[in-house]
């Protein structure tokens, strides 16, 4: 690591936060404390488990923001109510309630000082919004704890870079630091990519080859893309974190596992657990401990930071940029995008960058001869899984087709447009044939 990538930490500094405490209304338990979301369910592993038979297994999920607390239905089979009303994500009153089946969740705001990181970086990470400095304080309680981490984002968030960061910042920093993308490929060599596979275990295994969990021997394994695990192999995942023991593909006998393992995800994996494509056992064992990097539009302050430290780095001199226009864009390709900007800027100039930069172009809907034709019938006497199915492929289909066509074949440029990761909008194009 070098010299300006060191963390050292000056002890924290404070600022007044909303918190909340969240309970079960005439119930026994004590109240809960909502850090920065939980899950509410009737699933034993749901950070607040309600027994009620009307409430999902993974029901719904209360979110602390700046103004107070939200709630966010995870897809649950009999909704979630505010004020009497169904809604998808609302915010809750103070002194409010949510109700799921018959159980009403009483929430109580309250104010207190949380601490928060002393500047604006954490080893590679930039960043000096109040957002920011709050993620960085957690990343060193996590970097200092053994336990499995799911980083949340968005595309672009800098997700991996985080990974990096947690990894740098632990005793084993001076180990390997190794990345799995579970979306990249199938299910049969996505198991060996993690866990290798002996000579002879299939066809085409001429010789023995050693899985991530090897690789990195005492250091940290990054599971990018945790969402698109294949479901035939998270069992597998499960039982590897369960036991910290591993078999190569081929072999018999159980090894240890001495890595570390950080997830991250730009999928919404509870949600994923009540369609079915995710197990809730493993969406558990890897929400040990969450991180949610917020998007950059919800932390703008950090924009003239972040362009002028890419800006240092290029040796670039500086430039003319417009802060309140780039303040004011929303990036749905995060830092990413707003990197690719810079490049662009130092590149062409400022306003030739801006002109053909997603944002600002006059034109992003979709040409009118590969808007997909007409969504599959509704036949209601098949079951409704299904026919979500086809309009979900018919969707996925039709947007991936017409964005490449869009934006000239460039995935890039694709996955910046939709706030997909790249690895995803890969995994479209083979699913639907794109690429053929
Ligand atoms: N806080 C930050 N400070 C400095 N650079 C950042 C920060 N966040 C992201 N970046 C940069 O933005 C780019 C994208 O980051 P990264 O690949 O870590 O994002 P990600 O969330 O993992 O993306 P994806 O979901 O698409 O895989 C990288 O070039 C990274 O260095």
């Amino acid at each position: 690591m070098s010299d300006d990538q060191t963390i050292e930490y000056q002890g924290a500094a404070t600022e007044l936060f909303s918190t909340a405490y969240v309970r079960v209304a005439g119930g026994t338990d004590p109240p809960v404390k909502l850090e920065s979301s939980l899950v509410v369910g009737s699933g034993t592993g749901a950070a607040l488990t309600i027994a009620d038979p009307l409430v999902s297994r993974v029901h719904a999920q209360l979110e602390l923001g700046e103004d107070g607390v939200w709630v966010r239905d995870l897809g649950s089979r009999n909704g979630t109510f505010v004020e009497g009303v169904r809604v998808g994500f609302a915010r809750v009153p103070s002194g409010g309630a949510v109700v799921v089946g018959h159980t009403r969740i009483a929430i109580e705001v309250d104010r207190e000082t949380r601490p928060l990181w002393p500047t604006d970086r954490f080893g590679p990470l930039l960043g000096g919004s109040v957002k920011m400095r709050e993620v960085f304080h957690r990343l060193l309680r996590v970097a200092n704890s053994d336990a499995v981490a799911l980083i949340h984002g968005e595309t672009g968030t800098g997700k991996e870079l985080v990974a990096r960061a947690i990894h740098e910042a632990s005793v084993r920093a001076k180990r390997p630091f190794v990345v799995v993308d579970c979306g990249a490929m199938p299910g049969n060599l996505l198991e060996s990519e993690l866990f290798g596979h002996a000579k002879g275990a299939f066809t085409g295994a001429v010789s023995t080859h050693l899985g991530a969990v090897e690789v990195a021997a005492e250091g940290t394994i990054f599971l990018d893309e945790v969402g698109e695990l294949p479901l035939d192999v998270q069992p597998k995942l499960l039982r590897a974190l369960e036991s910290h023991t591993f078999r190569r593909i081929g072999e018999t006998n159980y090894r240890p596992i001495r890595a570390r393992f950080l997830t991250a995800t730009h999928r919404n994996l509870a949600a994923m657990v009540n369609e079915g494509t995710f197990r809730e056992d493993l969406f558990f064992r890897l929400n040990v401990l969450p991180i949610a990097i917020p998007p950059l539009r919800d932390r703008r302050d950090d924009i003239p930071l972040i362009v002028a430290e890419m800006l240092r780095a290029r040796g670039a001199p500086p430039l003319d940029l417009p802060m309140t226009e780039l303040s004011a864009r929303s990036w749905p390709g995060n830092v990413r995008e707003l990197r690719s900007f810079i490049e662009r800027a130092v590149t062409l100039g400022a306003e030739e960058a801006l002109a053909i930069s997603p944002a600002t172009r006059p034109e992003t809907k979709v040409p009118a001869e590969h808007s997909g034709g007409a969504f599959p019938p509704v036949d209601v006497s098949r079951p409704f899984k299904d026919i979500r199915d086809e309009w979900i492929d018919h969707l996925e289909r039709t947007y991936v087709t017409s964005a490449l066509s869009y934006h000239g074949g460039n995935v890039t440029a694709v996955a910046e447009a939709a706030g997909l990761a790249r690895s995803y909008v890969h995994r479209l194009i083979r699913k639907h044939g794109l690429d053929r």
